[in-house]
């Protein structure tokens, strides 16, 4: 459904979007993640025929954004950052504006618009849209991404501005839409965010993509040679430790936290057992998947 092949765009010498390849099948889920200024709302520009690549392709449902970007707008449902809206039109105004770039008959729009107002939860706001909130805004920006009932959804910083309410409402409209089928490209910079309604995750840093797959691909990729800890506490006095997998190690009287490449506790139960102490607690601790791409994402940049 959304295709890239050696996307590329380069501003003033600066690569924005430097030579990227995206592959997402229709109804997956899928997170873009990256710093500030890594690269998502150019990438996604692109995608939504608003940004002209500098040099590669992408498509929607094998469409050439580039050369059809008309008929890619229509086809699509983009929410972008900082949306905006006519400030002294009321939300329902401004959509109803909108439905005629979709050609939506009145009949039908007006049907739609109160369905999706309801939705996002403005059902009952009259004043203009220039009164929002940042909040307010971003329902608003949400309906109006789904409004033609696109089938390829692009969500540019969905949730900034939005109260945990609204974050919760916002994740459960994700869950409807992803379970109708559609195909849901959205960005952040949270790893943390994207994790409770993505099946897939796209990892941009300074323009290139780090990684790309399921949840669980890149889970594993991120974790693979990754550290972990392993706590013990023992009765009585901690002795050293001699496995060749402890990479570091802080002893204690009665306990001790090593540093392991990997999850050799199996290995290290059966060391203390030798040695005759009884052991009273042995755990693993791994790092969480936000601390990883925290430490390896935001580390380049
Ligand atoms: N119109 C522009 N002119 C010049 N440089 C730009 C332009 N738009 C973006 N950039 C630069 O391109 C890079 C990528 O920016 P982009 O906005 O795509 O990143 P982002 O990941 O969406 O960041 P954020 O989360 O802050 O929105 C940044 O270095 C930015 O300064």
């Amino acid at each position: 459904m959304i295709r890239t092949e050696s996307l590329t765009k380069v501003y003033n010498k600066v690569k924005a979007v430097d030579s990227i390849d995206i592959n997402i099948e229709k109804g997956q889920v899928c997170g873009f993640v990256g710093p500030n200024g890594a690269g998502k709302t150019t990438t996604i520009g692109m995608l939504a025929g608003l940004i002209e690549p500098t040099g590669g392709k992408c498509f929607i449902k094998d469409i050439e954004v580039a050369r059809n970007p008309i008929q890619i707008k229509r086809m699509i449902g983009y929410l972008p950052e900082g949306v905006g809206f006519y400030s002294n039109l009321s939300a329902r105004q401004n959509l109803r504006y909108l439905a005629k770039f979709y050609g939506l008959k009145d009949a039908e729009s007006e049907a739609r618009i109160t369905e999706l107002l309801e939705y996002a939860g403005l059902k009952n706001v009259d004043k203009p849209a220039g009164a929002f909130s940042r909040g307010m805004r971003q329902r608003l920006g949400l309906a109006r991404a789904l409004l033609n009932d696109p089938e390829v959804i692009f969500l540019d910083e969905p949730t900034n501005g939005l109260d945990p309410e609204g974050v919760i409402q916002f994740r459960k409209i994700i869950k409807e839409q992803a379970a109708k089928g559609k195909t849901i490209f959205f960005s952040s910079h949270i790893l943390d965010e994207v994790e409770h309604v993505c099946n897939t995750i796209c990892i941009i840093s300074k323009g290139k993509i780090v990684t790309q797959g399921s949840l669980d691909d890149v889970r594993n990729k991120m974790h693979k040679d990754k550290p972990m800890t392993i706590k013990i506490k023992v009765i009585g006095m901690m002795p050293k430790l001699t496995d060749p997998g402890i990479i570091d190690a802080t002893y204690n009287d009665g306990s001790a936290t090593l540093r392991v490449q990997s999850d050799i506790v199996n290995e290290v139960a059966s060391e203390l057992m030798k040695s005759g102490v009884r052991i009273r607690e042995l755990k693993v601790e791994e790092e969480s998947l936000e601390d990883i791409f925290l430490e390896t994402v935001y580390r380049r940049e």
